[in-house]
């Protein structure tokens, strides 16, 4: 369960300033997927960072089961992203002097495992995202698509009870946002991951459990998503 109360942030000061988030509140209960769609600039994106716990909120809570992720010290954060969240970006945020498969095999390198037993991990989840061959590339030598596949593969090779996904198809065709969107939805009915997709896409949001609308900083409609 993902419970938020009250959550607000400002960015800049005086003329410059945003209020980006206004009092947000509402729960997600483990296992739900989720569309978070909205006109640019409405507060997405600042949402699920701070949700994340990857940018502090000026105001409110957030709960992750029993964490309150408002107290956590950075530390502390990020032993609880590596341990329980996998994260899509459209910008992949991938590491450029790493190959395909230790970008993705770096969640579980992190926890322990040993680098043979993570690379055929590795190779298994990029197999997932049809690049198993292109295991040994940089990301350099990958296309936009590809990358964002690896990046996939690492967000899904730790099975994470969370997964948060910005824009993940942005850069992507309709076919291989279609099997991306696949991937994401085998994770959730497998593992019980709970999605949350920042999307601009009708088609994706369509497909979560249900659909939380922004405008301005505010929740301006939350529900089910109509079959
Ligand atoms: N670091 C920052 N400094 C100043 N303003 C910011 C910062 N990050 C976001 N904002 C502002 O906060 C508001 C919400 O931004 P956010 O990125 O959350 O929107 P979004 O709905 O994700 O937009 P998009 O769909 O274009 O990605 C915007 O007005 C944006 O300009």
């Amino acid at each position: 369960m993902i419970r938020m109360n009250g959550l607000s942030k400002t960015f800049g000061v005086g003329q410059a300033k945003t209020r980006a988030l206004k009092q947000i509140s509402m729960e997600i209960s483990a296992g739900e997927t989720v569309s978070i769609t909205g006109p640019s600039g409405c507060g997405k994106t600042t949402l699920l960072h701070l949700l994340a716990g990857i940018e502090r909120m000026d105001e409110g809570e957030v709960w992750i089961g029993e964490t309150a992720i408002h107290m956590l010290d950075e530390d502390e954060l990020s032993k609880l992203r590596l341990e329980k969240m996998g994260f899509v970006f459209q910008s992949y945020h991938l590491i450029p002097v790493l190959r395909a498969w230790e970008n993705v095999a770096l969640p579980i390198i992190a926890r322990g495992m040993n680098r043979k037993e993570a690379r055929e991990k590795a190779v298994e989840a990029l197999k997932l995202v049809g690049l198993a061959e292109r295991a040994e590339r940089y990301p350099s030598e990958l296309s936009g698509g590809q990358n964002q596949r690896v990046a996939i593969a690492r967000a899904i090779i730790g099975e994470p009870k969370i997964l948060w996904a910005d824009e993940p198809t942005g850069a992507l065709d309709t076919g291989t946002a279609d099997q991306i969107i696949g991937l994401l939805e085998m994770l959730n009915s497998h593992y019980g991951t709970t999605l949350v997709i920042v999307t601009h896409d009708s088609h994706i949001a369509a497909r979560m459990n249900r659909t939380i609308r922004m405008q301005e900083g505010r929740i301006i409609h939350d529900g089910s998503t109509s079959l």
